[in-house]
């Protein structure tokens, strides 16, 4: 594995997770959520924007008294009384967000690239004097003009900012073009981290977010499950998952309560969590079709990345539509019932002949009643 502590996770479910059309965490859950982060060793928590109001405020102090040890950053415009209202929550690190794009700039901000550099120098010269850690957050960078980024990266450097927070807001970019970028700006203004934020309207995120700590991104923003504007972030349980197996990466993160994590996620936001999510459905180590139930069971490594007792989960055979004998045997095996390679051979066509009835895979009482009437059915069919 290369280094342990070098990447940083900026876990900002509380932030963009909450940010999902429709979900809204209570200041229960955001604790809960954010104490499960903190656990796992999550080093940085985005956990709101204090400019959206006096709830939003006191839950943000509320998260401050629990004095974790990740840090704590709220989300900001660069506006002078949002970043003061930051500190009024006991805040000491803020992501200052200005949109970044030409599109942005001038169809959305309604001004030129000359006033955007001035309002992050009075913004960020203002955070600098209250001792505040700040990202300095560049709304839509990918499709920014990479030549304007650096002006905004040596502003940063200039005024003591502390990072800059690659956007692919409307997650439009690949990862060779993400690499290209971020390689490009740490190459140019190499005093100054780079964070990346990527979203996954194209189902690039979390490769993007990959892509960009390849390329010497330091910082990474994920959400549990993935949550967040529209197709959602990079899920924080796959690309620490990805960096470790994909990269050789380690996080520091303890991952054994990922699927807890997902699960608690998954009901405050009222977004299921569906079976085959990678890394933490419940079903993704589950092993029905012959062959790979005979591999995985005579060695995990044949069908598994990764051991499931790795993120919370447990391994399953299933039988059904696509079973072999080896699956069934060890499927019988755990409802106590001995099947030799002959009885699996001739309970099988009635598995599949009940798996094509039912169109899914068969329960327990399902298999013990084709085991004790398996002829009759076979018959009756
Ligand atoms: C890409 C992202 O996810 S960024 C995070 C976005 N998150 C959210 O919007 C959730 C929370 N938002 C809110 O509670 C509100 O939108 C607030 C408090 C931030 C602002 O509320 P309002 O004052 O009612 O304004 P509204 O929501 O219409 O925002 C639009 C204004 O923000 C301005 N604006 C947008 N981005 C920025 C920025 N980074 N810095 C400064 N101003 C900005 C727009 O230009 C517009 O100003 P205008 O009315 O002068 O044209
Ligand atoms: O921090 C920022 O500037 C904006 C972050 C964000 O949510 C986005 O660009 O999608």
């Amino acid at each position: 594995m290369i280094n342990t502590n070098n990447i940083i996770i900026d876990d900002t479910t509380l932030r963009d997770g909450e940010q999902t059309a429709g979900v809204v965490f209570s200041r229960r859950e955001k604790l809960a959520i954010a104490r499960l982060l903190d656990l796992v060793g999550v080093q940085e928590i985005e956990c709101g924007i204090p400019a959206m109001g006096e709830d939003e405020q006191n839950s943000i102090r509320a998260l401050v008294e629990m004095e974790l040890s990740a840090r704590l950053i709220t989300w900001n415009r660069a506006l002078i009384p949002e970043i003061q209202a930051s500190i009024d929550c006991g805040i000491q690190a803020v992501d200052i967000s200005l949109s970044v794009s030409d599109q942005m700039i001038s169809r959305k901000l309604k001004k030129d690239r000359n006033a955007v550099k001035e309002q992050l120098k009075v913004a960020l010269g203002f955070a600098k004097q209250h001792d505040l850690y700040v990202s300095v957050g560049g709304e839509d960078a990918s499709r920014a003009d990479l030549g304007f980024l650096v002006e905004l990266l040596q502003i940063t450097r200039e005024l003591g900012g502390d990072r800059f927070r690659f956007c692919d807001t409307l997650g439009i970019m690949d990862p060779f073009t993400m690499y290209d970028k971020v390689a490009w700006l740490r190459a140019a203004v190499p005093e100054v981290e780079i964070e990346v934020h990527t979203h996954n309207d194209l189902g690039m995120a979390t490769a993007n977010a990959i892509a960009g700590i390849r390329a010497g991104a330091r910082f990474v923003n994920t959400t549990v499950n993935g949550l967040g504007e529209r197709a959602g972030n990079a899920a924080l349980e796959e690309v620490v998952m990805g960096l470790k197996h994909a990269c050789g990466i380690e996080t520091g993160i303890d991952t054994h309560r990922f699927r807890e994590l997902s699960l608690m996620v998954a009901k405050a936001s009222r977004r299921e969590l569906p079976s085959w999510k990678a890394v933490v459905g419940e079903r993704v180590f589950a092993h029905e079709s012959g062959l790979h139930a005979d591999g995985v069971l005579k060695d995990p490594h044949n069908y598994e990345g990764f051991d499931p007792a790795e993120v919370g989960l447990v391994r399953q055979i299933v039988v059904g539509k696509h079973s072999g004998a080896s699956g069934m045997i060890e499927r019988y095996r755990e409802l106590g019932i001995v099947l030799s390679r002959d009885d699996a051979g001739l309970l099988l066509p009635v598995v599949r002949l009940e798996a094509l009835r039912r169109k899914r895979d068969l329960k327990d009482r399902e298999l013990v009643n084709i085991y004790l009437n398996g002829a009759e059915l076979l018959k009756a069919a």
